[in-house]
């Protein structure tokens, strides 16, 4: 079960601006350029987020993505950072010239700990689409030459977006749990999710989900990380009917 430190935030560990863009805001996002694993995407995630947590010391997420060509067995997968770098769009599409299957997969992998030495937990999405010759804006990695199956407005490329419902979908079970308990949202944002203002003890083990609640609540609602913490908050009670 995922618990973060009372008082610390989880911090989002990337070094892709296109990424943050993607995610949002969360409560300290720090841009470290994280090693790149070998491995089955699952191992490399669970590396990634280890080595994370222990430089940072402290609750992180890092995410991974792959990139999956059916025709060669899953591969680039995880390397598609080298072969996108050396090869750009343009030399991605021909690696397939000799193939009838230009079929692919977009892997995206969300991974947490609650800090140095703790379980990893991983959160995916998946999307399907075809390699297609490069067309479109350049300026995020491979989607020049990625053409998701099932198109999508509002989110072209949606595997994050899935990965990042997966992460939600778990945080929201234990939040409502948590409010069962001690009284409801707006319980917890009247008190401004300062565990040590609520009226009633928490345990050591709810504790911590008041902290993940907040980075939870700031990261659904609010995209401007300069915007005052109060002022969030406030705004935050006039949509407590999220939940
Ligand atoms: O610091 P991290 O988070 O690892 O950032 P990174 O850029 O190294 O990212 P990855 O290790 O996950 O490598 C994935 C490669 O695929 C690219 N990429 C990731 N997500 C993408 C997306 O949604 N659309 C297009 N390209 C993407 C990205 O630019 C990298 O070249
Ligand atoms: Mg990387």
């Amino acid at each position: 079960i995922m618990a973060v430190p009372a008082g610390r935030s989880v911090v989002f560990v990337t070094g892709n601006a296109k990424k943050l863009e993607e995610v949002g805001i969360w409560h300290v996002v720090i841009s470290v350029s994280l090693p790149e694993y070998q491995g089955e995407p699952d191992e490399i995630s669970i590396q990634k987020c280890k080595e994370a947590a222990r430089q940072i010391d402290g609750p992180v997420i890092v995410e991974d993505t792959c990139l999956c060509f059916r025709a060669l067995g899953g591969l680039p997968g995880p390397y598609m950072k080298w072969f996108l770098d050396k090869l750009k769009p343009e030399g991605l599409y021909k690696l397939l010239a000799g193939f009838e299957d230009k079929s692919a997969w977009a892997l995206c992998t969300f991974a947490f700990s609650a800090g140095r030495d703790e379980p990893v937990q991983l959160f995916r999405g998946k999307t399907e689409g075809q390699i297609v010759e490069p067309r479109g804006p350049r300026d995020f990695g491979w989607d020049p030459c990625f053409q998701p199956d099932e198109y999508d407005k509002t989110n072209s490329i949606s595997h994050r977006y899935r990965a990042l419902a997966a992460l939600s979908e778990h945080w929201f079970c234990l939040t409502k749990g948590l409010f069962k308990k001690i009284g409801g949202l707006d319980f917890v944002l009247r008190c401004d999710f300062n565990v040590y203002r609520l009226s009633v003890k928490l345990s050591a083990f709810h504790k911590p989900f008041i902290v993940v609640l907040e980075t939870y609540v700031l990261t659904q609602l609010y995209s401007s990380p300069n915007a005052h913490l109060e002022q969030q908050i406030c705004v935050t009670q006039k949509q407590v009917s999220v939940f």
